[in-house]
């Protein structure tokens, strides 16, 4: 399973983003540093169901469906704010740069307000297109350190072996990066890294985390009133990366007030419940945050949740029955998983990603929507439902 990475430098409203995301409460706090350890939690992208195309009523079981609309929970890791030469360990930066190490991917997330300077402290006008690069060369220069320690003895031995690819790819064990993925990076380089300067190392540290760390930047505080003009300088200045506008407060606000059933909320749109149950605060904040859903069309979470899986990490979504005709498991549960797989993953794939017994045993498949059987390599489509027939 993927797992992403909440980035970003103190104060930017990670804490609140992560909360927002997966319903856990971490310490929230106008001032730096209020989260010290990596907070783990649940969150979930979202995908329309089969149940409501084909007209049944499904039984979800390793997710949730609401409104025909399915909830694949998935891994999300906060960790603290990074400042400026945190690979250095200002701040405890070298500590909470390896809690990202697991990570598949990283949101990057910045105070688009432009309330709060480089170290998160609060300021007027800052430019948040500073704290991309600010945080982009931290993750570089984060790499260079993994990748520079014992680098004699490393550039050495990959010589002698004539094996750069597999000394560079155990030297980042642990950083969650592929052997193909350092093969790409490691492309235009000379063979021998003994002849390497220091600015190719550089250079490639830049194409490792390229290579094995996408990211996507939420452009958070999007409901302030400076935001709008510092949001468009970053989609102009980093076109390579999505940036999604967010309210993280505004998300966790609706999420709170749905919990304490004063509204409905399907993450786009909300209702209120019974007015007369309301004080005057709460109706004004409520009604506020009505007219925000209404002109930005949600709180942007819910996207940045579904654009880092579906998109950056390419993801599609499978739904493997039993029962064909059904769409069932063996008790008669319609539907009852759905499982994110990378795209372009076999029927073969899916069986390993069961069980492993069924993967070894695999005898073919079946797509249940068009009742057509297919082989092990046949590549999988988002959305596909599918029974895999194995001998195990
Ligand atoms: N206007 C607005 N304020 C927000 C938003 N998200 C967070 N904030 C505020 O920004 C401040 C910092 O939020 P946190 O979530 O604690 O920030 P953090 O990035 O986790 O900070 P550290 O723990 O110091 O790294 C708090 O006062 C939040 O209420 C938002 O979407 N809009």
């Amino acid at each position: 399973m993927a797992i992403l990475g909440l980035v970003g430098k103190p104060n930017v409203g990670k804490s609140t983003t992560f909360n927002a995301m997966t319903e856990k409460v971490a310490d929230v706090g106008n001032y730096p540093f209020t989260t010290i350890n990596p907070n783990i939690g649940t969150s979930f992208v979202t995908k329309p169901c089969p149940c409501s195309t084909l007209n049944l009523k499904c039984s979800p079981n390793n997710s949730k469906c609401f409104s025909g609309v399915r909830n694949i929970p998935v891994e999300i890791i906060d960790v603290a704010g990074l400042v400026p030469d945190a690979h250095k360990g200002k701040g405890m930066g070298n500590k909470f740069l390896d809690d990202l190490r697991q990570a598949d991917a990283f949101i990057l997330v910045v105070d688009a307000s432009g309330k709060t300077d480089l170290e998160g402290n609060i300021t007027e006008d800052h430019d948040p297109i500073m704290d991309v690069k600010f945080l982009l060369n931290e993750l570089d220069m984060w790499i260079y350190g993994i990748l520079t320690k014992n680098w004699e003895r490393l550039s050495r031995r990959a010589q002698q072996e004539k094996n750069v690819l597999k000394s560079i790819h155990e030297q980042l064990s642990g950083l969650n990066i592929s052997e193909n993925q350092v093969a790409a990076a490691l492309r235009n380089l000379d063979e021998s890294p003994m002849k390497w300067t220091e600015s190719d190392i550089l250079t490639l540290s830049t194409n490792l985390r390229k290579a094995s760390k996408p990211m996507i930047i939420a452009a958070n505080k999007a409901d302030h009133e400076n935001a709008e003009k510092n949001i468009e300088k970053l989609k102009e200045e980093f076109k390579e990366f999505s940036v999604i506008p967010t309210s993280s407060e505004i998300e966790l606000a609706l999420k709170k007030a749905e919990k304490a059933g004063l509204i409905n909320y399907n993450g786009k749109k909300m209702e209120i419940i019974d007015e007369t149950r309301l004080n005057d605060a709460q109706k004004n904040a409520l009604n506020y945050m009505k007219n925000y859903l209404e002109k930005f069309g949600g709180t942007g979470i819910q996207n940045l949740i579904n654009n880092a899986y579906f998109d950056l990490l390419n993801m599609i979504v499978v739904y493997p029955v039993e029962d064909e005709g059904k769409f069932s498991d063996k008790k008669g549960n319609v539907l009852p998983d759905a499982y994110l797989l990378k795209k372009g993953s076999t029927a073969r794939e899916l069986a390993f990603k069961i069980h492993t017994e069924i993967g070894q045993k695999f005898i073919y498949a079946v797509d249940a929507r068009k009742k057509l059987r297919i082989g092990a390599d046949q590549e999988l489509n988002d959305g596909d439902i599918i029974k895999i027939v194995s001998a195990a």
